[in-house]
């Protein structure tokens, strides 16, 4: 379970363009939660994943994640236990290294590293095994660098790398909005078999406010760093993609756009 409480973030504090984003934001995300957050541009959802993710720090208030307090803990230790996938597909993988040298590395996340956890021959049956079911074709191109590979298969192996070790927390960051539709598509629905098959609990940016609907088992809105609606369980499932663009259009008249 993911606990912010009474959190504060000012940006460019002390300076003339001192803004302060969040003021005494509070949010839980229970275990099992897909979590889709929704809102206008500037909104602060990005900001939110960075402030769980410790891309950035809090001025204030605290962040657990199951009883343990992460308020102050490095972003590179709080990762081995957060996957992260973001909307540039070139960001979780590295394009010099080969499909089955970018899998052994996601692998080893979080172990100490030795000349004996690098590629190991007999790993390769298993990541076969693992990509086949993704029908794109990549369990042939185990030795193809990654670079070479198009926008919409960088990102599936970014998902698909970003769960293999144990996480307590899948974090997306508007992980299709940089596809085209139908790959946008494909990577979301294998989003959602990774999410249900390893009983991920996930908090999802979108844009997309039919995949926020269909796969999000809680919807939030953000607004001016405020949460401006939260549904889930039966309330959630009632909901429709126009009621959410209704909502978005009250808060446009209300800013005067
Ligand atoms: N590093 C920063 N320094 C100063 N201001 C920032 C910084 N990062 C974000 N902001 C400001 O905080 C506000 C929220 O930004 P954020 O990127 O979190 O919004 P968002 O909802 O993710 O927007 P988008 O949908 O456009 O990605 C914006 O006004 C932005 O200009």
């Amino acid at each position: 379970m993911l606990e912010m409480k009474h959190i504060y973030k000012y940006y460019n504090p002390g300076t003339v363009n001192e803004m302060c984003l969040f003021q005494d934001l509070n949010l839980t995300v229970e275990d099992g939660e897909f979590v889709a957050i929704v809102g206008s541009n500037g909104s602060g959802k990005t900001s939110l994943l960075n402030l769980i993710c410790g891309s950035i720090p809090v001025d204030s208030g605290s962040i657990t994640i199951n009883g343990e307090n992460i308020t102050g803990q490095k972003e590179y230790r709080r990762m081995s236990k957060i996957g992260r996938v973001f909307q540039n597909p070139a960001m979780g993988t590295c394009p010099s290294m080969t499909i089955l040298e970018n899998l052994a590395l996601a692998d080893n996340k979080g172990k100490r590293y030795g000349l004996g956890l690098g590629v190991q021959k007999k790993r390769e049956e298993h990541y076969k095994e693992m990509l086949r079911p993704l029908n794109l074709g990549l369990e042939d191109k185990l030795h193809v660098k990654v670079g070479s590979l198009s926008g919409g298969q960088r990102q599936a192996m970014s998902l698909f790398m970003s769960t293999m070790t144990p996480i307590d927390f899948l974090i997306l960051d508007e992980h299709t909005a940089a596809l085209d539709p139908k790959t946008a598509d494909i990577n979301m629905r294998l989003t959602d078999q990774l999410v249900r098959e390893k009983k991920l609990t996930s908090m999802m940016v979108t844009h997309n406010l039919r995949y926020a609907i269909e796969y999000g088992t809680r919807i939030l809105m953000m607004h001016q760093g405020k949460i401006i609606l939260d549904k889930k369980g039966e309330e959630k499932k009632a909901m429709k993609v126009d009621d959410v663009l209704d909502l978005f259009n009250e808060i446009s008249i209300e800013c005067g756009n």
